[in-house]
């Protein structure tokens, strides 16, 4: 079976890769990026026809930020969401919004029509989750989940505890989610299928014992 963590010991495991072994943020988030495009090219049940990738404040919005400039960059066609607060973005996410703008990836606004992607990908909220989603958050959600567009999920379907697998209001269905170095305990709770779709774990060089083991 493979190993289950809780949010908290994922966000110390990050620091810990960060700042002690000292892989940088940005490097694990490359490879956290191109482990989510591989698993989306290897998905016959994502169309990447149109894709709208949904993109938080934090660093798991800078893995969507990554990914989408990865979509992009091979010829597909990618518009971004960005919702939050311009105040709240993190460092990382910012570096990547000015790599995506360099490439001059679209940004769409809150009102645009899901129903024309065929493919959504969630980067709104990963481990930092830390309150029930509310706003524009919660409409994004509400309007991704009714769209008709399969979604997959950047490291924890957005909404849902890591820990307790329990909605925290507005919750990501996805069909798939690329979890980023071990599953969280919340997503192999009885009813967090619904949410998570098929969990796909990405190995980005964050090791719970300095070593890669299944
Ligand atoms: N470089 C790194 O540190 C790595 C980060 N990773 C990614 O980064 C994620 C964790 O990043 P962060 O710690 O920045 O956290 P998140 O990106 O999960 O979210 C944090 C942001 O969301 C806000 N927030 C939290 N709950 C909210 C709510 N209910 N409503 C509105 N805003 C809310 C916080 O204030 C903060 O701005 C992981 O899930 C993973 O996807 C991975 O790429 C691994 C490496
Ligand atoms: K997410």
């Amino acid at each position: 079976m493979a190993t289950v963590i809780s949010v908290e010991q994922a966000r110390q495991l990050d620091q810990k890769t960060i700042e002690e072994v000292g892989i940088p943020s940005l490097v694990l988030m490359e490879r956290a990026a191109l482990a989510i495009y591989d698993n989306l090219l290897a998905d016959e049940r994502f169309n990447l026809k149109r894709v709208l990738v949904l993109v938080g404040t934090g660093n798991n919005g800078g893995d969507a930020l990554a990914v989408a400039r990865l979509l992009h960059t091979h010829g597909f066609a990618v518009s971004l969401l960005l919702v939050g607060k311009t105040e709240h973005r993190s460092p990382q996410m910012t570096k990547q919004l000015e790599i995506c703008e360099y490439y001059q990836i679209p940004e769409v606004p809150l009102t645009v029509d899901f129903s024309q992607y065929s493919t959504i990908v969630d980067g709104l909220f990963g481990s930092g989750l830390s309150r029930q989603v509310a706003g524009d958050f919660a409409q994004v959600i509400q309007r991704a989940n009714a769209s008709g567009s399969s979604i997959h999920a950047i490291d924890i379907p957005s909404g849902l505890n890591g820990d307790s697998g329990q909605p925290l209001g507005a919750t990501i269905q996805a069909i798939s989610t690329t979890t980023v170095a071990y599953v969280k305990t919340g997503m192999v709770q009885p009813g967090a299928a619904r949410f998570t779709g098929t969990i796909l774990v990405a190995d980005i060089g964050i090791y719970l014992n300095d070593r890669y083991e299944e």
